[in-house]
């Protein structure tokens, strides 16, 4: 199945110079949003993962359906002021300006083995922000997965250095 063909692609969204890798219409369509979730489910093993880590808010709509394909636990990454209780939080930076994650402090036991799922890799900034709470809090990251990489930003490379596992089913 040919996922791109789901993938809507907007120029000058949210604004100039960019363009913007819509996958709503992925969503809408019940066969190739079954496919996304079992291929990205399908870049680890399910005994591998205690807990699938999603990024507010594209990441929770991929992240949760992968969670139950591994019979793993799902958590959020939330933006500021949304988590009710204790959170761990990290700042990072963006192309212009800054911007803050949360997660619930006790959300990831010591040794828990952590796939973290977003629908798209550009910047990176979000999933090496994701990452940084992940094992402040003693998590091990198995790997990283994403619908879509914007390979121009390179951020495959630089998690890759790093020691990451980097996956992605589309490449623009
Ligand atoms: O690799 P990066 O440069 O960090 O960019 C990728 C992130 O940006 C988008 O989310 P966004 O922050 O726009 O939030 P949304 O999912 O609520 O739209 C996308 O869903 C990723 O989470
Ligand atoms: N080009 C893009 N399309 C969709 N979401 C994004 N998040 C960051 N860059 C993006």
């Amino acid at each position: 199945m040919d996922l791109e063909k789901y993938v809507a692609s907007i120029p000058g969204f949210p604004k100039e110079g960019i363009i913007f890798r819509d996958v709503t219409p992925m969503l809408q369509d019940a066969e190739a949003f079954k496919e996304s979730v079992k291929q990205l489910a399908g870049f680890v093993k399910s005994e591998d993962v205690d807990v699938v880590v999603g990024p507010e808010s594209r990441g929770f709509i991929f992240g949760c359906p992968v969670a139950l394909e591994l019979n793993a636990g799902f958590v959020p990454v939330r933006k500021p002021g949304k988590l009710p209780r204790e959170v761990v939080s990290c700042k990072y930076d963006l192309e212009y300006g800054s911007n803050e994650i949360q997660m619930h402090k006790d959300s990831i036991k010591k040794g828990q083995k952590v796939f973290i799922v977003d629908d798209l890799l550009a910047t990176g900034g979000t999933v090496e922000a994701a990452i940084k709470l992940v094992e402040e809090m003693g998590g091990e990251v198995v790997g990283l997965a994403f619908v879509i990489e914007l390979v121009d930003l390179k951020a495959k490379e630089k998690l890759e250095s790093q020691g990451y596992k980097v996956y992605s089913i589309l490449q623009y």
